[in-house]
């Protein structure tokens, strides 16, 4: 059985079965039936469909945040936010996908050679929860568009949005079978990378579930493509705008009370800034408003599970008893956990080395340049880094010396649908969004022809 409960109230929201063996089989069966006339639709059939998605997901949007903040506790603002996001992703592909994926004729000595960019088939997207319905859709809308099918394992505790995902692709009108949610268990996840009809696998989550996926995967020589977690790194040299900077900072680190591969987890702040920025910071966050999700004004919840709070806690702990100080929060009742601040934070600490994945903001001084830029690498995470400087030159010359998969300047890392999205080293490797994440699961065919 698969069960959850709502984190902020503690309530049963379900207890269900998973799939047997055979509906999985046939459920896998079913989408390759239905590739086999949906890579044959024409792209304004497939734009006519992803714009009816885009349009349900607008008019929908109020009652679909609402199982988001039920299921993992999101404060309703972001989960509201997160529905106008997927929205958008399902209109750039609209509006991109048929050039993106147009023959490229390539010059040859043939009388014509070209590479024609297909579709592969069936693809399986192991999904996490802490952006129930944006992870889905930034794989679904362009592999749609793409002419490939779609399977969904999603996490087990957000398994009503991974329902209403598959009704609302089928409300748009796009044909059965195109995109089917298979409420499986993580452990029947490689019996459906086996099967010989699934042709890819794209997995958003933990370094542990991206090594079991990927070593399946290939096992059967499929492709993967992996997003992980991440530690990255708001670095502030000392000419950034301090105010700016700061309002950036807790945004990055703090929405989604703290539950994003791509937040900000290590503040690394130049010493002759590190007094006034931190006390100024204390501040702001001592404003956030924590409290009931479901309240539109709150900023700050619960953590999507207990047992993630508590993780978070030891992380904590631990670091503390290597040095490091709590200068506001570190209190947890629950899966509610403070917004905090750790200062004096060390490499070699579980808060500097590991992902923390909650309200936690992690404060390192650095004395010069050549040390930031060695603290950012010293992760072994490499998603992406911002960097806060008024002198946009001297930022963007440091640029090369950074190992991540992005680096923003004067902005917090975000995820837009016209950018590529992917990270470097344990964060993984592949790309999501964009014309890359399109390309991700094509078979890029070349023609020649004497
Ligand atoms: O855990 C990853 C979160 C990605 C959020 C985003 O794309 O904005």
């Amino acid at each position: 059985m698969i069960k959850s409960n709502n984190p902020y109230t503690q309530e049963e929201l379900y207890n269900i079965e998973e799939l047997n063996e055979k509906e999985i089989n046939q459920s896998i069966e079913d989408a390759d039936q239905a590739f086999k006339s949906w890579k044959k639709t024409k792209f304004s059939e497939r734009q006519k469909l992803m714009l009816n998605l885009a349009e349900t997901l607008e008019s929908d949007k109020k009652k679909l945040a609402k199982t988001i903040t039920q299921e993992m506790g999101k404060p309703l603002s972001q989960a509201i936010s997160e529905i106008e996001k997927c929205a958008w992703v399902c209109e750039y592909y609209t509006e991109n996908a048929e050039s993106q994926l147009a023959d490229k004729i390539i010059e040859t000595d043939a009388q014509k050679s070209y590479v024609s960019y297909e579709p592969i088939g069936v693809v399986l997207a192991v999904m996490p929860w802490n952006y129930p319905y944006w992870q889905v859709f930034r794989f679904l809308a362009p592999q749609l568009m793409a002419g490939n099918v779609g399977l969904l394992k999603h996490a087990s505790n957000v398994m009503l949005s991974a329902k209403k995902i598959q009704e609302l692709v089928e409300k748009a009108g796009f044909p059965k079978d195109v995109f089917i949610n298979l409420p499986i268990k993580s452990d029947q996840v490689n019996k459906v990378i086996q099967h010989p009809k699934v042709k890819a696998v794209t997995l958003t989550g933990s370094e542990k579930a991206g090594k079991a996926v990927a070593s399946e995967a290939a096992k059967h020589i499929k492709k993967s493509v992996l997003e992980l977690g991440g530690s990255n790194a708001l670095v502030v040299f000392k000419d950034a705008n301090i105010d700016q900077t700061l309002e950036t900072c807790v945004q990055a680190r703090f929405q989604n009370t703290g539950q994003s591969c791509i937040a900000g987890k290590r503040l690394l702040i130049h010493e002759s800034l590190h007094e006034e920025f931190v006390d100024k910071l204390i501040t702001k966050v001592k404003d956030l408003k924590s409290g009931d999700p479901n309240d539109e004004n709150t900023f700050i919840s619960v953590m999507a599970r207990e047992d993630l709070a508590e993780e978070l806690e030891k992380q904590m702990q631990k670091s503390v008893d290597q040095g490091a100080k709590i200068r506001i929060g570190g209190k947890r009742d629950q899966a509610y956990f403070e917004p905090t601040i750790l200062d004096d934070v060390k490499p070699g600490m579980p808060v500097f080395e590991e992902e923390t994945f909650g309200p936690l903001l992690a404060v390192t001084t650095f004395k010069d340049e050549k040390e930031a830029i060695d603290l950012v690498n010293q992760s072994n995470f490499g998603l992406g880094v911002s960097l806060f400087s008024s002198d946009i030159k001297a930022a963007e010359d440091v640029i090369v010396n950074l190992e991540d998969g992005a680096v923003f300047i004067n902005e917090l890392v975000k995820s837009d649908p016209r950018i590529p999205f992917g990270g470097t080293k344990t964060s993984g490797y592949g790309r999501e969004l964009s014309d890359d994440g399109i390309m991700e699961f094509i078979n890029k065919k070349t023609v020649y022809i004497k």
